[in-house]
């Protein structure tokens, strides 16, 4: 997507062809820093550590480390290896064993000498699918802000977003953001309410980054201020993005969207989710008993780092030295809060029957 005028993505193949760049997402909006990754284990960290993050990104990242991992040791072993450093990463987001699986299917009748070569292919097939993806749900998820703007004319439609599932999110467009950067472009009058999202910011330092960078106009709210904002009708559609939805339609996301589909359920504010259809796990039954929720570490919470006066980055405590501190990355919002998930194949009513008709592809990659 653009920044300032020039068009980026979040992660790419490098000039020399085998090395993979990528944007240190850890550094923005203070810093715009350029990640180099040279190996298999280089991709690991990097998605453990959130130097790139989100679920298709990681998806994305794990298979040019799949890629790295073939130019180190393309043997059986190899694959396997690389699989496994890669799979432990992180455990909530299901586009990362989506992109690994696909991967590995990809590779094991390659002949060890080619498999580099293969490798390389299909994770540049992984990111231009991406990118293809958020592009049909930015047309789906129109639908829905083209709707609105014609019950209120003249006037702005008010969104609202939890995290950052912006084109930093995944290779490029976004899927939360997706629809909001076409509303934009086709000169729909919108205005997005962030969520900063503690601990880690990332609507504050990424969301808005990014709707700033693209001209879109935006306000940064503090977490708890979203109840408010809707019941005092400032918001017409909440749009989120998602790490795993299972076969029921629950939906995991960044911890503190329940929160915001149980108070847009009581304002009657409508609350989509958008997702691309990796990002569909129909091995899970109930989201809210069976998907793993990552815990970070406490530190991400007792302290915040941030730019002083004088341009220096400086990282502060927060917490008293003492106090325990619980980190969950992610919460699950039960189907019956959501209105709707925006996908590549249109807006589906978040139960097993609609995403079972729509993505059959996925059940069978289930069973599997
Ligand atoms: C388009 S997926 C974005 C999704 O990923 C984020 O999690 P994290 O920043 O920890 O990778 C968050 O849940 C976003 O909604």
């Amino acid at each position: 997507m653009k920044v300032d005028g020039k068009h980026f993505r979040s992660i790419w193949r490098e000039r020399d062809g085998w090395s993979v760049g990528a944007i240190d997402q850890r550094r923005l909006p203070h810093e715009f820093v350029v990640a180099r990754l040279t190996s298999c284990e280089d991709a690991a960290v990097a998605i453990r550590d959130m130097l790139v993050r989100g679920a298709p990104l990681i998806g994305a990242t794990a298979a040019y480390g799949m890629a790295l991992a073939m130019r180190e040791d393309a043997s059986d072993a190899g694959l396997k290896r690389a699989y496994q450093t890669l799979i432990v990463a992180r455990p909530t987001a299901i586009n990362l064993k989506w992109a690994l699986d696909e991967m590995r299917v990809a590779l094991a009748p390659v002949d060890p000498l080619e498999r580099a070569e293969a490798a390389y292919a299909r994770a540049d097939e992984i990111a231009e699918q991406d990118v293809e993806i958020n592009r049909g749900i930015a047309g789906n998820g129109l639908k829905l802000i083209e709707a609105i703007a014609s019950k209120k004319p003249g006037e702005t439609v008010n969104l609202l977003t939890h995290c950052n599932a912006g084109w930093l999110a995944t290779v490029d467009w976004g899927t939360a953001t997706a629809p909001i950067y076409l509303a934009h472009e086709r000169g729909i009058r919108i205005h997005v309410w962030v969520d900063e999202t503690r601990p880690r910011n990332q609507g504050a330092s990424l969301t808005a980054w990014e709707l700033g960078h693209h001209g879109v106009p935006h306000t940064v709210i503090p977490d708890n201020t979203g109840g408010h904002l809707m019941q005092h009708g400032m918001v017409d559609l909440a749009i989120v993005g998602t790490d795993r939805v299972a076969a029921n339609g629950d939906v995991c996301n960044k911890i503190g969207t329940y929160l915001k589909a149980l108070a847009a359920h009581d304002n009657g504010v409508p609350f989509y989710v958008a997702l691309p259809s990796p990002t569909i796990d129909f091995s899970v039954h109930d989201g809210i008993r069976d998907i793993p929720i990552e815990q970070r570490s406490g530190v991400e919470v007792t302290d915040m780092t941030g730019r002083t006066a004088d341009g220096r980055l400086e990282t502060v405590r927060i917490v008293p030295e003492g106090s325990p501190v619980a980190n969950y990355a992610f919460d699950v919002t039960p189907a019956r809060l959501v209105t709707g998930l925006i996908t590549e194949r249109g807006v589906l009513k978040p139960d097993r029957a609609a995403l079972a008709a729509a993505f059959p592809e996925r059940i069978a990659a289930a069973a599997e």
